[in-house]
C-alpha cells in the first residue's frame, strides 16, 4: 500500500469525524506564528482521546507535554462541566501560547497549565494529593518515558487509563541496537509493560499524516488482579 493512502484515509476520517473549528486551527497556526514545531496530535487523535476519555467517566486528568496546547483542547472539551485537565510543560513560551489558545477556546477555568520539568512536577502533584486521576495523557520527552508511566500508576486508581504518545517511532522500535535515546527510552516502557501486573496494555499502531507511530493504551487493574 502507498504511504498516500494512508494520507487520504486519515483525511477523510478527519474531515468526517475530527472536524476542526476555529479555535483548534487558530492553535496549529499558532505554532508556526511562534516558531514551535509542528508536533501536536493529529484531528483524529485529538477525537480519539475524547473517545476513551468518555468511555471512561474522566473528570480528572493529566497531561505531560502541553506544547500549544491543541491536544488539551480536545481532551478538555470532553470534560464534564465541573472536570479538570492539569498539563505539564517544561517551556514557558510554549505554555504561554498554549494559555492563550486554551483562553481563546473558552477553556481556561477547566486547565491548569503547570509551568516545568515534569519529573520536578509529578512529585509535587502527589505531595499535594491531587491524585487520583481518570485518564493520564504522556506526550513528553521520550527518554524518561519509564519514569513518567511509573509515576502516572501512583496518580492513578483502578480503571484510569494511561496513554502514551509516539511509542512506535517508523518502527525504529524493532532496533535492539537503537542508539537513539528517544528510540532507547519508548523501548524500556513498551518492554516493561509485559510484565506489568497493575495494567492491562497494548500498544496500536497508528499511520497517517503523523507518519507511522502508535500510542500505548493501559488500564490500571482492579487490586489483586
Ligand atoms: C510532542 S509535544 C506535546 C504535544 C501536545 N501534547 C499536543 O499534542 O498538542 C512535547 C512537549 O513536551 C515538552 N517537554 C519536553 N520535555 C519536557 C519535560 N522534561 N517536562 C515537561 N515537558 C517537556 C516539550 O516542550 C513539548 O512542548
Ligand atoms: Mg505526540
Amino acid at each position: 500500500m502507498h504511504e498516500d493512502i494512508f494520507l487520504k484515509v486519515d483525511n477523510y476520517i478527519s474531515n468526517l469525524l475530527g472536524i476542526e473549528d476555529k479555535a483548534l486551527t487558530d492553535t496549529i497556526r499558532s505554532l508556526d506564528d511562534e516558531g514551535i514545531p509542528q508536533i501536536s496530535v493529529s484531528a483524529n487523535h485529538g477525537k480519539f482521546l475524547q473517545v476513551l476519555m468518555i468511555s471512561c467517566n474522566a473528570k480528572r486528568v493529566l497531561e505531560l507535554g502541553t506544547l500549544g496546547g491543541y491536544s488539551t483542547i480536545w481532551q478538555a472539551r470532553a470534560l464534564p462541566e465541573d472536570g479538570k485537565l492539569i498539563s505539564l510543560e517544561m517551556d514557558p513560551r510554549y505554555a504561554a501560547v498554549a494559555r492563550k489558545n486554551i483562553e481563546n477556546a473558552g477553556l481556561s477555568s477547566k486547565v491548569d497549565i503547570r509551568v516545568g520539568k515534569a519529573l520536578d512536577l509529578l512529585p509535587v502533584l502527589l505531595a499535594e494529593n491531587e491524585a487520583p486521576f481518570d485518564f493520564i495523557f504522556i506526550d513528553a520527552d521520550k527518554p524518561p518515558y519509564k519514569e513518567y508511566f511509573d509515576y502516572a500508576l501512583k496518580l492513578s486508581r483502578p480503571g484510569t487509563l494511561i496513554v502514551c504518545d509516539n511509542v512506535v517511532r517508523e518502527a525504529k522500535i524493532l532496533d535492539p541496537d537503537s542508539t537513539d535515546e528517544r528510540v532507547k527510552g519508548v523501548q524500556r516502557l513498551n518492554e516493561s509493560l509485559k510484565h506489568n501486573k497493575q495494567v492491562t496494555a497494548t500498544i496500536i499502531q497508528t499511520v497517517g499524516v503523523k507518519e507511522h507511530d502508535g500510542m500505548i493504551i493501559a488500564v490500571v487493574n482492579r487490586t489483586g488482579e
